[in-house]
């Protein structure tokens, strides 16, 4: 288990169900890894992929922020999930299809941080007294399931969900939590996964879960401040004088020189 005070920019899933997986994901620089449990891991494997998740999480991971993805409160595996956590130094748990505060309860116990998974209509309107919810460190958007539930014909399609997107980051600032993108699930478009994931962190994301290594460099590259904005950052916060004032052709505030610090913060080596 580690400790970090910045979000972590990807969050690779790993199945527990696919021990090649389990074994390379240790070397792989995702800033957190998330073992799964839940839809990754077929229904006649799950007891298996419990104890593999177990071996993993006990041997190996040093130095890497470790959380698992348990099945859903009301499925009847969870309590299977939550007994093979025992004992286990996680950074968090994945906590998916929240659609209240109350879907939390079986997790509350475990005394870990909870990343709940907004990935229903109901969730998207629940969304704002999740993120309120103090065992919440985060809220994960679901937008597989989403698409499914809002019976979607294209899919995927993140113009249709914008509105959805946007209520989860709405949500979880308003809550004061992180919150981190869907995933993209072509994984040979590296150049489509680019643009979804500059596309997230303009949205407001701390960061996006993943599916596949191949995304792991790009999307750490799309969450992290660009040489560009650092000095940006820099030259606006040694210009700031406070109130407004011209910068580089345009208006400055008290909220623009918080940003450029905040920035460049998140750009120190951590
Ligand atoms: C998507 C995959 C099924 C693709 O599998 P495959 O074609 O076998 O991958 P590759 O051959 O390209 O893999 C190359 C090497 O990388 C390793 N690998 C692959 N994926 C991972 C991973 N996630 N973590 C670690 N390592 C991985 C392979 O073992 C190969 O290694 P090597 O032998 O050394 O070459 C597969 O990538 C996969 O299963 N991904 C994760 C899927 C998953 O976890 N899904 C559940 C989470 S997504 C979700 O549920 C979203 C949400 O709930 C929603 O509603 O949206
Ligand atoms: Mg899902």
């Amino acid at each position: 288990m580690t400790h970090a005070a910045f979000a972590p920019r990807s969050l690779l899933y790993v199945p527990g169900s696919n021990a090649r997986a389990l074994e390379k994901a240790g070397g792989l620089a995702a800033d957190m890894l998330i073992i799964d449990l839940e839809d990754a891991v077929p229904a006649d494997r799950k007891a298996e992929a419990r104890a593999a998740m177990r071996a993993a999480v006990t041997a190996r991971f040093a130095g890497k922020r470790v959380a698992v993805r348990v099945n859903a409160s009301g499925s009847a595996e969870q309590a299977d999930d939550l007994a093979a956590l025992d004992g286990l130094a996680l950074d968090a748990v994945v906590l998916p299809k929240v659609d209240a505060p109350s879907d939390l309860d079986p997790l509350r116990t475990l005394g870990l941080p909870l990343l709940a998974m907004i990935e229903t209509p109901t969730a998207i309107y629940a969304a704002q007294r999740i993120a309120a919810d103090a065992a919440v460190q985060g809220l994960i958007a679901g937008l597989n399931d989403l698409a499914y539930e809002l019976k979607l014909p294209d899919g995927m399609d993140r113009g249709a969900m914008s509105h959805a997107i946007q209520a989860i980051v709405l949500a979880a600032r308003a809550g004061g939590v992180w919150c981190f993108d869907g995933v993209y699930n072509a994984i040979d478009d590296a150049e489509g996964f680019a643009a979804e994931a500059g596309e997230g962190r303009r949205f407001g994301f701390d960061g996006k879960t993943l599916i596949h290594p191949s995304q792991v460099d790009p999307c750490n590259r799309a969450f992290a401040p660009s040489p560009r904005e650092i000095a940006a950052a820099e030259a606006l916060v040694a210009a700031a004088t406070g109130g407004a004032q011209r910068h580089a052709g345009h208006m400055i505030e008290d909220m623009h020189v918080a940003a450029a610090k905040a920035l460049l913060e998140r750009a120190r080596p951590q």
